[in-house]
């Protein structure tokens, strides 16, 4: 049976805790910066293994993300791929033996049926069927106000995922915006439909009736910025 732990390089780095394996969840509204802390987090793990004359590789900490856009931006790879969703486990216990720290981008795109999977997969490719996700460290970032999965149950909306429920155990939420930096005001707006949800008369979508480009009343698709991003009737 192959030794996860016994390395000289994971000593050098040691655990997050040498009790508590982690499991977080990393939450915020979109543009807090999610994908911001899970990519500069990657670099300071990276400076920290040059420094201590540790490889670091894309095994190493396992960046995937639920979709392939998100895991493009992240620069990483799918939940699916990087732990055989569709195949079966074979040679991947050598090629992830000194994994450090999983990460799962767009956690709110995962149905009840992908995270048991996900859970048992970890548990054949880390060689651990006792502990969560083979025992290694892991956390997910997303946010369950965003997009759900195609045709599987929300996690949220899920009483019995064990996976989900019980094996958390620390969670952090970003609050700042930064998306909207620029434009604060859009971002608030944004930011309550969030809290109190979306309705045909409120003064938040008044406001967007009045920005969409070639309505009566709009502006002009030729007084636009060519790279702005805005509301359309029809597709473009
Ligand atoms: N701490 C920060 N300081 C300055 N800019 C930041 C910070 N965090 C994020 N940003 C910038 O804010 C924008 C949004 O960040 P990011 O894409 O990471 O948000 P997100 O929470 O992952 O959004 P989404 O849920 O939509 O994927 C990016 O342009 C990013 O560079």
């Amino acid at each position: 049976m192959m030794k996860r732990k016994s390395n000289d390089e994971r000593e050098k780095i040691g655990k997050v805790n040498d009790n508590i394996q982690l499991n977080g969840f990393l939450s915020g509204a979109g543009g807090t910066g999610k994908s911001h802390v899970i990519k500069t987090a990657c670099q300071c793990a990276q400076k920290l293994c040059k420094a201590l004359g540790v490889k670091f590789d894309k095994r190493t900490i396992v960046v995937t993300a639920l979709t392939g856009a998100a895991a493009v931006s992240i620069n990483g790879e799918t939940t699916a791929g990087a732990f055989a969703f569709k195949r079966k486990v074979k040679d991947e216990l050598e090629e992830f033996k000194n994994t450090y720290l999983v990460i799962v981008d767009e956690v709110s795109f995962a149905s009840v049926e992908d995270m048991e999977l996900l859970n048992e997969k970890m548990k054949q490719i880390f060689d651990n069927p006792w502990e969560p996700f083979g025992g290694v460290p892991i956390v997910f970032s997303g946010d369950f106000a965003q997009l759900s999965p195609v045709g599987g149950r929300p996690l949220y909306k899920s009483e019995h995922c064990i996976v989900w429920k019980e094996y958390l155990n620390a969670f952090m939420e970003l609050r700042t915006n930064h998306r909207f930096d620029k434009d604060v005001n859009w971002g608030a707006m944004l930011g309550r439909f969030c809290d109190v949800g979306l309705s045909t008369n409120c003064k938040e979508v008044a406001i967007i009736n009045t920005r969409v480009v070639g309505a009566r009343s709009g502006p002009r698709e030729r007084n636009i910025p060519f790279d702005a991003v805005y509301a359309t009737k029809t597709k473009c």
